[in-house]
């Protein structure tokens, strides 16, 4: 059985339809690269899919279930990495990961300076984030995926204002986490460049 089925779903803005029936399937193991050009609806899809707008038709099942029947239990097996980064400007990074940590039901007690290093967020660990720059507020955010373990990780252009080292740490943690059985939906407006198998869906721009 597929563990997420996506079902004749349509989404509409303003008038415009972003797009109608769409329908696919996802196994554990599988990456899937939503593209398309800007205001295609990838964005709109991938809020759809983790439960934070209501589609104007269709469906979304997640282990054969609708995912709006049981949204606590959805939510806790996902993670989401959206345009709106969830980082509180006035903390650093580790009270940041600490309060994520506490609003998912992850120990708060645990060393996290050992993935400030990972992040390389070394030396900045007293900063406000907003002090930080874009692609450092990024790193923090993006930690939440050293965090938390989860089977579906959805990304929203997942690699924007990261440096090459920063792309290289989180692609091989996504390929770490397909090798795990883990699915991942993600959009980027770059080629993945990936070492491991990538699903498409195209979403064009209709007027
Ligand atoms: N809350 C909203 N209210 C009205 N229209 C919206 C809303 N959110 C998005 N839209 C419209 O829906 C369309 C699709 O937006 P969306 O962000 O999903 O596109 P996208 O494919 O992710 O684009 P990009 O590549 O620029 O990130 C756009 O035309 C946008 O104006």
């Amino acid at each position: 059985m597929s563990l997420l089925s996506v079902n004749k779903l349509s989404c509409v803005k303003r008038d415009r339809i972003l797009f109608e029936e769409l329908g696919f399937s996802m196994q554990a193991g599988e990456l899937l690269h939503v593209q398309g050009p800007n205001g295609a609806g990838k964005t709109s899809l991938l809020r759809l899919l983790v439960g934070l707008s209501l589609p104007d038709s269709g469906s979304i099942q997640w282990r054969g279930e609708d995912i709006r029947r049981t949204p606590g239990q959805y939510q806790s097996e996902l993670c989401y990495f959206g345009h709106k980064l969830g980082v509180n400007l006035a903390l650093n990074a580790i009270d940041n990961l600490r309060f994520w940590c506490r609003m998912q039901g992850l120990p708060t007690n645990q060393d996290l300076y050992p993935l400030l290093e990972t992040m390389g967020l070394v030396g900045l660990e007293e900063l406000p984030a907003g002090q930080l720059s874009a692609g450092q507020q990024r790193r923090i955010a993006l930690a939440r995926f050293w965090l938390k373990s989860c089977p579906l990780w959805v990304l929203d252009e997942p690699f924007t204002a990261l440096d090459k080292q920063a792309v290289a740490l989180l692609k091989s943690r996504l390929a770490e986490h397909l090798q795990s059985q883990g699915l991942i939906i993600m959009t980027s407006h770059q080629s993945l460049d990936f070492p491991l198998p990538v699903r498409e869906l195209h979403l064009e721009y209709r007027l």
